[in-house]
């Protein structure tokens, strides 16, 4: 086979299907969750870091407009989870979008996936419990008024040797993931009420200093401004895509995959607008530049009761939690696939017979995690997230137009309404979004691209099950 034809090769729908449905009893994984479940997972891997803080980095881009920047994000995601539910429901695997890429564009198109995905789960979950420790920092100096010291809660480079916080949490999420998707499922269950408990809490208290005079000018920075602020606040929309990789453990994926999208991107969209109306009502929209605290500090100007801001901080401390949570499963899983298609080591696909969980692959990932969080001052990562993220959502768009037209008779579950028109409309806001992006954030993302390159030449070539 020549190197063009290995770069080329495609895994025909079929054989993911029989891989989902064919494993022996004890090396597969189980199929143990519902749709509700299954939308908890979505919103979960979701409303994360993104919506308590970016408020103060888009409203000096876009004023009040903003609002308008959450609706852009809100329906390029839209769009992109109509194509994500009709691939997920026609080729339910825990693969995610390096799966439909393998099976529409080829093996190249699906390494070049699973390394965007490596950003948008592995690296930004490093970034997030980095996040994490800092919130948990400013929660103990608020309740207790004393912090961790910085040697062993800040990487090196930013004042200390280690980010202790951010590793034990990796580990602890990493120990529940490997004794079974049930369990971590519920636990993130629990941790999402809480979330949506304390946007909820941000929205009525919040309402009470809604002054529509903010509100003016609606738009000072105009169009240029509303642009730039949606590819920002996009960041905060990744994740939905979390749910597809749970193809392989959901009882009815066909039905179950797609209604978990929908539902999950509602809740999402109907959080954000909301919180970025409230938000903007609550002060004048030249306040928002250099504010600390995100929401909480919005939180403690409206109000004078002393309760809501620790409240609200203590439920962002424990809501981050379920965010990286999500992340390591998502990544796990889809390592999962490429680990038994042979463009990755096989370790990442053995699943432990007695807990149902790929075992070694979850601390081979949780390592990983927690070396970046350990070590590395990122702090500017989102927007690489958010870059890795809109490629894969372009591909799996781009696949629903070939799988269309390569398979039209293949049994779907569900089937994006007003094809071609959504997938090629999800491309284009896609692209926009990706244009929007700063230009450093290209230079690291060729440089990733080109590492993907050099591992799949030395590895997965020759070790691809199609080459077999
Ligand atoms: N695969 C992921 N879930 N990546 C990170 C998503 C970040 C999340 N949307 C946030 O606002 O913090």
């Amino acid at each position: 086979m020549s190197f063009r034809q290995q770069l080329l090769r495609r895994k025909p729908v079929d054989a993911f299907r029989t891989d989902a449905t064919s494993a022996p009893e004890g090396s597969a994984l189980r199929r143990t969750m519902g749709t509700f479940q299954l939308t908890m997972i979505g919103i979960g891997g979701t409303i994360g870091t993104g919506i308590f803080f970016t408020l103060n980095a888009t409203v000096p881009k876009a004023g009040p407009a903003v609002i308008l920047s959450f609706v852009l994000g809100a329906v390029t995601a839209a769009l992109t989870a109509l194509c994500y539910a009709e691939l997920a429901s026609a080729v339910p695997v825990s693969g995610s979008s390096y799966s439909y890429a393998y099976a529409t564009l080829g093996e190249l198109a699906a390494v070049a996936v699973g390394w965007c995905l490596l950003l948008e789960y592995a690296v930004s979950a490093g970034v997030i419990a980095v996040t994490w420790g800092q919130y948990l920092n400013e929660l103990t100096e608020r309740l207790f008024g004393a912090q961790m010291p910085a040697a062993i809660s800040a990487p090196p480079g930013a004042g200390g040797f280690i980010n202790l916080p951010a590793v034990i949490l990796v580990g602890l999420c990493c120990l529940l993931l490997v004794r079974g998707a049930r369990e971590s499922a519920l636990v993130n269950t629990v941790m999402v009420l809480v979330k949506l408990g304390i946007l909820v809490l941000f929205l009525v208290v919040g309402a009470t200093g809604f002054n529509s005079d903010n509100l003016q000018p609606f738009a000072p920075m105009g169009v240029a401004g509303v642009g730039a602020a949606a590819a920002t606040i996009f960041y905060s929309f990744v994740g939905l895509d979390t749910v597809s990789t749970a193809g392989e453990e959901v009882r009815n994926p066909r039905r179950t995959l797609p209604l978990a999208i929908m539902f999950a991107l509602l809740v999402i969209t109907a959080v954000y607008v909301l919180v970025a109306l409230v938000g903007v009502g609550a002060q004048p929209w030249t306040e928002f530049e250099g504010q600390q605290a995100g929401l909480s500090a919005i939180l403690e100007k409206v109000t004078t009761a002393g309760w809501p801001g620790p409240v609200f901080s203590a439920g962002v401390v424990v809501s981050v939690v379920s965010v990286i949570l999500i992340i390591l499963y998502g990544q796990t899983r889809i390592l999962y696939s490429m680990g038994r298609d042979g463009i990755i080591p096989p370790a990442f696909c053995r699943i432990d017979p007695r807990r149902g969980t790929p075992v070694t692959g979850t601390l081979l990932v949780g390592g990983f995690v927690a070396l970046i969080a350990a070590v590395v001052p990122l702090e500017q990562l989102a927007n690489l997230t958010s870059m890795g993220a809109l490629v894969a959502f372009a591909v799996v768009s781009i696949g629903v137009i070939i799988l269309r037209r390569r398979e039209p008779n293949l049994e779907r579950g569900f089937t994006v309404p007003g094809y071609p028109v959504v997938p090629l409309l999800s491309i284009g806001c896609c692209a926009y979004l990706v244009h929007e992006l700063p230009v450093d954030t290209y230079l690291l993302f060729g440089g990733w691209l080109v590492l993907a390159l050099v591992v799949y030449v030395l590895y997965g070539r020759h070790h691809s099950r199609l080459g077999a």
